[in-house]
């Protein structure tokens, strides 16, 4: 059944198997037709999921962002990189977008102290390269209404990623709520390392 919600095209269609045992990554390249940048990542990526907030890039016309992580040490701009700018220096994330297509071509957290920094954020279907990890969760549902997606239609749109096999949240999905406690919890001294 092909429902009317929309989500996002890698995954309006349904969700393919991704996550060959043995792929080792691939290239991602922005959308510019002359000069594109393009990003080497040589590792399969994990956590990958659907994610509803304004901040992370969507494709023309989709509902969420489909965004995943990979070890900072496995990225490499390969070319092009002097399109490059960070969005919003002061957030968490700095999402190195193209200044031409404005396409993010990865998120980082440069904070020492974050649960996860060393890890990069990437979109996977900027890349030709099949074998990437599918998306396993649906991360700050609630925030497309942020974006002007009408609170009516929340229902119908938890619905249909619960379709999906996307378990709609409206934070993080519990293992890496429970990641981000954690590390905080550690940090404070109430649960020891
Ligand atoms: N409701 C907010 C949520 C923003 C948010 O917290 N985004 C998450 C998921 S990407 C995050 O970790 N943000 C850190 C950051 O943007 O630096 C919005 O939609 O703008
Ligand atoms: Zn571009
Ligand atoms: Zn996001």
């Amino acid at each position: 059944m092909n429902s009317a919600v929309a989500i996002h095209p890698s995954v309006d269609q349904g969700v393919r198997k991704g996550g060959a045992a043995d792929f080792a990554g691939g290239t991602l390249q922005c959308k510019c037709a002359d000069k594109p940048v393009k990003v080497r990542i040589s590792a399969q990526t994990a956590h990958n999921h659907v994610c509803g907030c304004t901040k992370c890039w969507k494709p023309e016309g989709a509902v969420f962002s489909m965004i995943a992580a990979v070890p900072r040490d496995k990225l490499e701009v390969l070319e092009n990189g002097d399109k490059l700018a960070v969005v919003d220096d002061k957030a968490t994330i700095q999402r190195h977008a193209c200044k031409g297509c404005g396409v993010h071509m990865f998120g980082r957290i440069e904070n020492q102290e974050h649960a996860f920094h060393g890890l990069d954020f990437v979109h996977t279907e900027l890349s030709k390269d099949t074998g990437w990890s599918a998306p396993g969760f649906a991360a700050f549902v609630s925030s497309i209404i942020e974006s002007g997606y009408a609170p009516s239609g929340m229902e119908a749109v938890r619905a249909r990623l619960r379709e999906l096999g996307l378990e709609p949240y409206d934070c993080l999905s519990p293992t890496l709520m429970d990641a981000l406690s954690t590390h905080a919890a550690k940090k404070s001294g109430v649960l020891k390392a």
